[in-house]
């Protein structure tokens, strides 16, 4: 029997990655620890708070001997950091606590796992570190990292951590670096959620500077799927891009929704530094582990409309 702390889950990602793992596992012990920022919704996980394999606690990932104490106390073999200031734009005009959250929580959740002798610790990373792409060609793990903004340097920074840690310290370690995720329960800031919830509003869907930037779509179910993977079979000390090979232009996916939805673009001032192109080569993760993506493009976006069609009491509190 596994016992997790997973760091964040009642977040986008890691709500996600929560059900995911209590669905599949029978036999295994959930701890969420979360601070609850406006981008954590425990709403996310209402129907497993009774759960008797899930716990959750209210903290900070900066609170180091917190950590110590959770893991020492739900005796943790497995920790998994979905923890994050996750958006870009926000990172722009306040970039103190991406670097207070992102890096330095990082640093203090690596200390507590090499003091409690934590068998694997998984970064949750982004394909952001890689910085922008031209219009051909794919990162590999093996790419140079040159990030962009805030939010993808201090997560650069914060892998940087975690490998020196496995490296100094013998620490079991993974780092994931996917590409945009989408599905339920994200947050109407990020593009997809945000074109998706104005269409219903019968609001404008805006689209940064000529709308051409590439972004590089993955189901989050796909992501869940392989980070589970990544923790039971990854190489001690490997990085996995996960994606799906879905490039869609801003522009592509803007029109999509405007259709389905009936709404109408609406072209504003670009984004400072605004990376032009996301895309990943995941064969490794294919090729080493055996992972497959589940959902094509048009599937995963039909579930997603159809979620926040269903869903307007979760996200209208949100945006209201
Ligand atoms: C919010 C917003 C975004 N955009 C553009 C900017 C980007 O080219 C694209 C997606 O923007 P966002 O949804 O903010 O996502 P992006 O900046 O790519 O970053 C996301 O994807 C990353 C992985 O690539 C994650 O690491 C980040 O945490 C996540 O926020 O849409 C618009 O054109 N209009 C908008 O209003």
């Amino acid at each position: 029997m596994q016992h997790y702390l997973i760091t964040g889950s009642a977040g986008f990602i890691g709500s996600n990655f929560i059900h995911y793992l209590l669905g599949k596992y029978q036999d295994c012990q959930v701890v969420n620890l979360d601070l609850l920022t406006y981008a954590g919704n425990l709403a996310n996980l209402a129907d497993i708070q009774a759960d008797p394999r899930y716990h959750f606690v209210q903290g900070n990932i900066t609170d180091q001997h917190l950590v110590e104490d959770l893991i020492g106390q739900y005796q943790i073999d497995v920790l998994v950091n979905f923890a994050a200031e996750s958006h870009v734009d926000r990172s722009i005009s306040g970039p103190e606590l991406f670097f207070e959250t992102n890096t330095r929580g990082t640093w203090s959740l690596l200390e507590a796992a090499r003091k409690m002798r934590v068998g694997k610790f998984v970064q949750i990373s982004t394909d952001e570190v890689y910085g922008s792409l031209g219009p051909t060609g794919y990162f590999s793990e093996n790419s140079p990292l040159d990030p962009s903004s805030p939010y993808s340097a201090s997560k650069a920074a914060a892998e940087m951590l975690v490998l020196g840690h496995a490296t100094t310290y013998g620490m079991d370690v993974n780092i994931t670096r996917s590409s945009n995720n989408y599905g339920p329960y994200q947050n109407p800031e990020k593009l997809l959620p945000l074109l998706i919830t104005n269409a219903i509003e019968g609001r404008d869907l805006p689209i940064y500077g000529d709308g051409q930037n590439v972004r590089d779509w993955l189901y989050v179910e796909d992501n869940c799927s392989a980070i589970d993977q990544v923790i039971q079979q990854g190489h001690s000390g490997a990085i996995y891009n996960v994606s799906a090979h879905n490039e869609r232009t801003n522009n592509q996916i803007a029109d999509l929704i405007a259709e389905r939805l009936d709404g109408k673009i609406q072209y504003i001032a670009d984004r400072p530094g605004h990376d032009f192109r996301y895309a990943l080569d995941a064969g490794k993760l294919e090729r080493e582990l055996g992972w497959q993506p589940r959902y094509e493009f048009a599937e995963g976006l039909e579930k997603t409309i159809q979620w926040y069609l269903d869903q307007e009491d979760w996200w209208r509190q949100l945006k209201g």
